[in-house]
């Protein structure tokens, strides 16, 4: 039996929710195809260091098709916290299940989703008004309900019993999703213990055998396959939910370039790790692949792998909780012309992520991850920082079984203010870590989907052509956004969001998003 088919195709193209008048917009039977002029400015120092500003103007054309596909997630690391947990809420929201809980009756939702939760501002009424609409309504993009859901775990329990060890959810949730969580078994998966904490080897009894690297690659690849076919898929998306692993070396004639990385996996090389196996193979499949966790899946050879077969891939490692407040508070502080001088993040969780983590060379992974994110925004302000100057950042995280799901973060940021002053701003957030990641997963995979059927050209451009492979637009969802290589990476959340929403605001023919007002500011005093 498929492992989990959704109870019903999605319908054909559904109607669009809006339609723009303008003859810079086509709608055809297939496609919305919008010319959009890309308005910038190439700014140059001149001797005397005074800048001179040429606006520049880009005529693009955007093509997106317009019915949206039978979609399957496969997700490596499935019988996780994170994996189980969004098993069982997709289940919950399509049978709209409501569950008892000591609050009174609960309403499943998809909550955290930037795509199904947020909205965005289409234009103003009559009135000025600003007019909002559901993100979803931007661009045709697949429900969450109608995605098939599949994937892979070293641990061999069934979804169900995943849900348990997982603590997450209710217990009045858990009880009416357990039958059809029990009939979802993960497919079995490439374990090289190196990669992750020793304290994971008692969960690995789903392995696949052996450690021919090439004969790995080729087994997911196969199961990418058959899993496509068995459930008459249009497309699959691949996420890696599974484990933090540690940093891959970069070793020139093995990983450096696509040919390289290659001949390593038929050398069975021993940097090679499972989330590349995971990669390469989804390439190879020309299926996408994003990495929701820290480590660096991502060698250059992959990359490159990536390019060659103009396939999107996407990470690192989910933006869910104190690294985008922190994107977000430093962002303030540095706009509003505060200097944070030192930030200290401190968490602790009981979950087996953090478990994992308990590890050094885990640990060292999303310690990366983590503390990249503000480089951006004090590079933006050289008013409060010299060349290289740093706040002071600290990250922590320890590992307490008792507090389970439950993250407990800590934040300080100390702040050089007016006049010598210092300002300190101290949070305690508390959460179900994987309530926080999991919404993203939906995030990734619906806007990776979405991007597969967007192309653009230029006027210099005969053909019609995708985007770059390395999907930088998805960063609001990313802890460590990659970006295509020699391009400047954005942590912070509101440009992030931005970018996001006016991309696909081009695509139908929209100019991006401003908060102006220019009609509230220049007609309300007209006699
Ligand atoms: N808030 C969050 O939960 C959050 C935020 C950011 C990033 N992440 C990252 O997401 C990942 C998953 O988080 P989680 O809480 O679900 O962790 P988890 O430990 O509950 O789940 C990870 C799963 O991966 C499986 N696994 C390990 N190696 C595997 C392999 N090679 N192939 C297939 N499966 C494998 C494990 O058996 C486990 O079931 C972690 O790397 C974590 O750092 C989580
Ligand atoms: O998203 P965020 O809160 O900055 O970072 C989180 C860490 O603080 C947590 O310890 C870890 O278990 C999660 O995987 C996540 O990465």
């Amino acid at each position: 039996m498929p492992p989990f088919a959704a109870e019903s195709s999605p319908a054909a193209a559904a109607p669009l929710a809006f339609k723009v008048n303008s003859k810079n917009v086509q709608y055809t039977d297939s496609h919305i195809v919008a010319d959009y002029h890309y308005e910038n400015a190439t700014v140059t120092k001149g001797v005397d260091g005074s800048y001179n500003v040429n606006p520049t103007s880009i005529k693009y054309q955007f093509k997106t098709e317009a019915k949206v596909p039978r979609v399957g997630l496969m997700m490596v690391g499935w019988g996780g916290n994170n994996g189980s947990t969004l098993t069982a809420s997709i289940i919950a929201n399509r049978r709209k299940l409501t569950w008892n809980t000591k609050e009174g009756v609960q309403e499943p939702n998809y909550f955290g989703s930037v795509v199904q939760a947020s909205t965005l501002k289409l234009g103003v009424d009559v009135k000025g008004n600003d007019v909002y609409i559901p993100f979803n309504d931007i661009l045709p993009m697949v429900h969450p309900n109608d995605l098939v859901l599949g994937g892979w775990d070293i641990s061999g329990l069934n979804l169900a019993d995943s849900m348990t060890r997982a603590k997450v959810l209710d217990y009045d949730l858990q009880r009416q999703v357990k039958a059809e969580m029990e009939t979802l078994k993960p497919l079995a998966s490439v374990y090289y213990p190196d990669f992750i904490a020793a304290n994971q080897s008692d969960r690995a009894d789903n392995v696949i055998p052996g450690s021919d690297k090439q004969a790995h690659v080729d087994h997911i690849r196969a199961d990418i396959r058959n899993f496509k076919a068995a459930n008459h898929l249009d497309k699959v998306i691949v996420i890696w939910t599974a484990n933090t692993e540690r940093f891959s070396s970069l070793i020139d004639g093995v990983n450096d370039t696509a040919d390289n990385l290659l001949k390593a996996v038929k050398d069975s090389h021993e940097e090679v790790s499972p989330s590349t196996v995971f990669a390469i193979a989804s390439i190879l499949e020309n299926t996408p692949f994003i990495n929701g966790s820290p480590q660096n899946t991502f060698v250059p050879g992959c990359v490159e792998l990536a390019e060659r077969h103009a396939v999107y891939i996407g990470g690192d490692d989910f933006k869910s909780g104190q690294t985008k407040v922190k994107s977000v508070i430093v962002d303030f502080l540095v706009n509003a012309g505060i200097k944070p001088v030192s930030i200290a993040s401190y968490n602790h969780l009981g979950n087996n992520d953090g478990k994992n983590l308990s590890a050094p060379q885990q640990f060292r992974s999303k310690e990366i991850s983590k503390s990249n994110v503000v480089d951006d925004m004090v590079a933006a302000n050289h008013l409060l920082y010299k060349k290289d100057e740093h706040p002071d950042h600290l990250v922590v995280i320890k590992y307490i079984p008792a507090v389970g799901d439950s993250k407990r973060a800590l934040d300080e940021y100390v702040s050089e203010i007016f006049m010598g002053g210092r300002n300190t701003i101290s949070m305690y957030n508390t959460c179900e870590d994987s309530l926080l990641a999991s919404p993203l997963i939906l995030d990734l995979v619906i806007l990776t989907e979405l991007m597969t059927r967007i192309e653009y050209k230029t006027e210099d451009m005969a053909e019609y052509a995708p985007f770059n492979s390395v999907l930088s637009i998805l960063s609001y969802m990313l802890k460590a956004p990659m970006v295509p290589h020699g391009t400047q990476v954005v942590n912070a959340l509101a440009k992030q969001r931005t970018a996001m929403e006016n991309i696909f605001r081009a695509c139908v023919g929209l100019p991006p998003q401003n908060d102006m007002l220019l009609e509230a500011k220049t007609q309300a005093n007209r006699k």
